[in-house]
């Protein structure tokens, strides 16, 4: 095994998406921002960043990579990219200069509601940290990470959480399953200011409390399949589907081909669907990829949970003898 860190080329950190399998809503506060109470869940469909060493006075510089239906097009490469954000943010606290290279290779779609701007900041924060050797206490790095986004706490964190505040206040929960999505994701993004100022129109009286998700962590607790299929709750939901009235009939084609039940991912418009096994998960993917493919959507398989932000290191290639 080489390790990449140890051998100069570069530091790889891999980040997982998220999927909100309870999300309760609150009442805008006065900052703009909602009180949530969650539980996030990371999947298996990960965005790569590799962070390397650049010339002084360069700054930091951003490459994304990737296959065309994650929506490359859309990434900023400047100072708005929330890696380019992180490596800044990162730099300042320590006192370094961020001249640095992150080259971003993207597997989560972007604008899809799964967080993978906010899996791609946790990720420069982890690998800069350590491409920098400047072992960041864990309590810091977590502080830093709520000041780059509400969702980038838990991309640090993964497997499965209950999310409060505004989603950046984390604790970890009992997680005896191994679950089974499929991912469908569309050829456009949506907005998440959008969708939550639709969600304030839509309910101008939500209490200032969001509902708890009881019944999802017990259901996680259990590992138990058809509990957390009766369990998954959206308050965000009503809105996305009112941007994207479309996805109202995907998620019936997922149930109706055998999923447990689907639902739009956070912000929307990735919607999952849980699967009572990985055979019944490959079919239902199956189907939805002959109806959903030619409406220019891209369908997966993925498990969870899945580890939060975590170094990976590549086999040499083997040289010819
Ligand atoms: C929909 C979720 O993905 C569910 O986990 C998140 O709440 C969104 O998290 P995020 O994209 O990391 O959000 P941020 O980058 O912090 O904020 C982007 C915008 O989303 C809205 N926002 C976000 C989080 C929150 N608790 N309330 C909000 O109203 C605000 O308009 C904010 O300006
Ligand atoms: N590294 C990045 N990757 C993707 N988008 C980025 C990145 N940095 C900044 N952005 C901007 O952020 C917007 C939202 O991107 P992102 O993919 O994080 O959305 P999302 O998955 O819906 O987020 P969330 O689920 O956290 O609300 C994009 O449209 C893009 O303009």
């Amino acid at each position: 095994m080489t390790d990449a860190g140890a051998t100069g080329a570069g530091v790889t950190v891999r980040t997982p998406a998220k999927v909100n399998l309870h999300l309760g809503v609150g009442h805008v506060r006065p900052d703009g921002f909602h009180p949530l109470d969650t539980v996030f869940h990371a999947i298996s469909l990960y965005d790569d960043v590799t962070v390397s060493s650049g010339d002084p006075g360069s700054g930091p510089r951003v490459r994304v990579l990737g296959e065309a239906h994650v929506g490359l097009d859309e990434v900023p490469v400047d100072g708005d990219n929330l890696a380019h954000r992180a490596a800044r943010l990162l730099g300042r606290s320590e006192g370094l200069a961020p001249d640095v290279l992150v080259e971003i290779h993207k597997s989560i779609p972007v604008a899809g509601g799964l967080a993978g701007g906010s899996a791609d900041a946790a990720a420069t924060l982890v690998a800069l940290d350590r491409l920098w050797g400047t072992e960041v206490a864990d309590v810091d790095l977590y502080r830093l990470a709520a000041e780059l986004g509400s969702d980038v706490s838990f991309a640090l964190l993964g497997g499965s959480a209950r999310g409060t505040g505004r989603g950046e206040v984390l604790q970890r929960l009992t997680d005896h399953g191994s679950w089974w999505w499929v991912v469908v994701i569309a050829a456009e993004g949506l907005s998440t200011p959008a969708v939550y100022r639709r969600f304030d129109e839509l309910f101008t009286t939500a209490p200032a409390k969001p509902s708890p998700g009881a019944d999802v962590e017990r259901a996680l607790a259990n590992g138990d399949p058809a509990a957390l299929a009766r369990a998954l709750r959206n308050d965000l939901e009503p809105a996305a589907l009112d941007l994207r009235p479309e996805l109202d009939g995907l998620i019936h084609r997922g149930e109706a081909a055998g999923a447990l039940r689907g639902l739009v991912s956070g912000s929307g418009p990735t919607c999952v669907f849980l699967c009572a096994d990985a055979a019944t998960a490959r079919a239902v993917a199956g189907e939805l990829q002959a109806t959903e493919g030619p409406r220019g959507a891209h369908v997966l398989v993925a498990t969870g949970p899945a580890a939060g932000a975590h170094r990976v290191t590549y086999d040499r290639p083997v040289e010819a003898p």
